[in-house]
């Protein structure tokens, strides 16, 4: 058994390029986009499409998204997660430190910090911040520290923290970042998630026969659940609407951020915005809780692509409920995850 005080944690989030200059974004964006659980083509075939056709294209457009978001300490999702850091580190006895799963911090600095504020590591707990299972966002993040782990050969033992979608302090905390904005008049809240390619969720079922194929299939019980990002976002969603006591036809469910030309998770986040006011839902809240922190997807693509479809397609007010961020409750939850991990493993 380890102990207590010889244990460090890691909160790991999914990176920014380091400026939004083109050359900073195109090199992001080139190593998010050459990892193979994000597109999963084959190398050669990834290797020309995205060097030599998506990311010359995309780049600049990047850049300019980016450049509307920034702040003046940098990427907004950079500068939250130091500031959940912060947050987390002031109710925590152990070094608390942050690495991104592309750019900078590279988790090789985060073990190397955490070593010399004590040489006598014996463990580290990595939180990788995506509340569900997914093979471009969770599984990559935390493959990727295991993988730099081993390369480097480091002594002390290595946990991560599973996805925490339906634990009930993260649900809470969600539904609690939401209560305020309800006290405004609205007619419908959207769970806005990213999205991922359908393929993906096949790919990721281990039965080989239950997601996307079994009629109602996030609802019928299965093995597959543990890994299905689409089950998991809509039990995020039904334990945070049964905890704010919304109706049914109150709330639902899309997905955004689409790349590319494949199938995506349905219904798109774009193509329901210009809907809703059709169905007479003119006055939108929407969240996005599968982002711990604000960033490109929620800043610009929900904040004001998002508004602006709504608002053309008819709509009356919209408005954007911010990530947990650091959150009071949120910070708790994340300061009991590394805790609850702590009790198994230390004296
Ligand atoms: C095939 C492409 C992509 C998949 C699959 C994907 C899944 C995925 N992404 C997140 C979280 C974030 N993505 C962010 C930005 C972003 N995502 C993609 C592509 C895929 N993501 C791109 C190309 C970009 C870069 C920006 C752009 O050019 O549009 C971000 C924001 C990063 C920031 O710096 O603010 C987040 C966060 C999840 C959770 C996920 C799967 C569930
Ligand atoms: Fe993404
Ligand atoms: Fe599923």
């Amino acid at each position: 058994m380890v102990s207590k005080s010889d244990v460090g944690i890691i909160l790991m989030n999914l990176g920014s390029p380091d400026s939004t200059a083109v050359p900073d974004v195109k090199r992001y964006l080139i190593e998010f986009l050459m990892d193979k659980r994000v597109i999963d083509y084959p190398w050669l075939f990834r290797k020309i499409l995205i060097e030599g056709i998506i990311v010359p294209r995309r780049a600049a457009q990047s850049a300019k998204a980016y450049e509307s978001i920034w702040w003046e300490e940098g990427s907004p999702l950079i500068a939250l997660t130091k500031q959940l850091q912060t947050a987390v580190q002031h109710d925590m006895d152990i070094p608390v430190e942050i690495a991104m799963r592309y750019g900078n911090p590279h988790p090789e600095v985060a073990y190397n910090n955490l070593l010399r504020k004590n040489p006598d590591l014996k463990e580290v707990i990595v939180l990788p911040l995506y509340p569900h299972y997914a093979m471009s966002s969770y599984e990559t993040a935390a493959e990727y520290a295991k993988e730099i782990y081993l390369k480097k050969k480091y002594t002390f033992k290595l946990s991560v923290i599973p996805p925490f979608y339906d634990e009930p302090d993260y649900i809470n905390a969600v539904a609690e970042s939401m209560r305020p904005y309800m006290q405004q008049d609205y007619d419908y809240i959207l769970f806005s998630y990213h999205g991922v390619p359908e393929r993906h969720i096949h790919k990721g079922d281990i039965t080989g026969s239950h997601c996307l194929k079994v009629n109602d299939c996030c609802h019928v019980r299965s093995e597959a659940h543990k890994f299905c990002y689409r089950h998991q976002v809509t039990i995020t969603s039904e334990l945070v609407a049964a905890k704010l006591g919304l109706p049914k036809d109150k709330w639902g469910i899309s997905f955004q951020s689409r790349l590319g030309r494949e199938e995506w998770l349905k219904p798109y986040t774009a193509a329901t915005l210009e809907q809703l006011p059709q169905e007479g839902k003119k006055k939108l809240l929407i969240v996005c809780p599968a982002f711990v922190s604000d960033c490109l997807e929620t800043l610009e693509e929900i904040a004001v692509e998002g508004k602006h479809s709504f608002m053309h397609a008819g709509g009356d007010s919209y408005t954007m409920i911010p990530c947990l961020n650091i959150h009071p409750l949120w910070v708790k939850a994340v300061v009991k995850y590394c805790n609850q991990i702590m009790e198994t493993t230390t004296v």
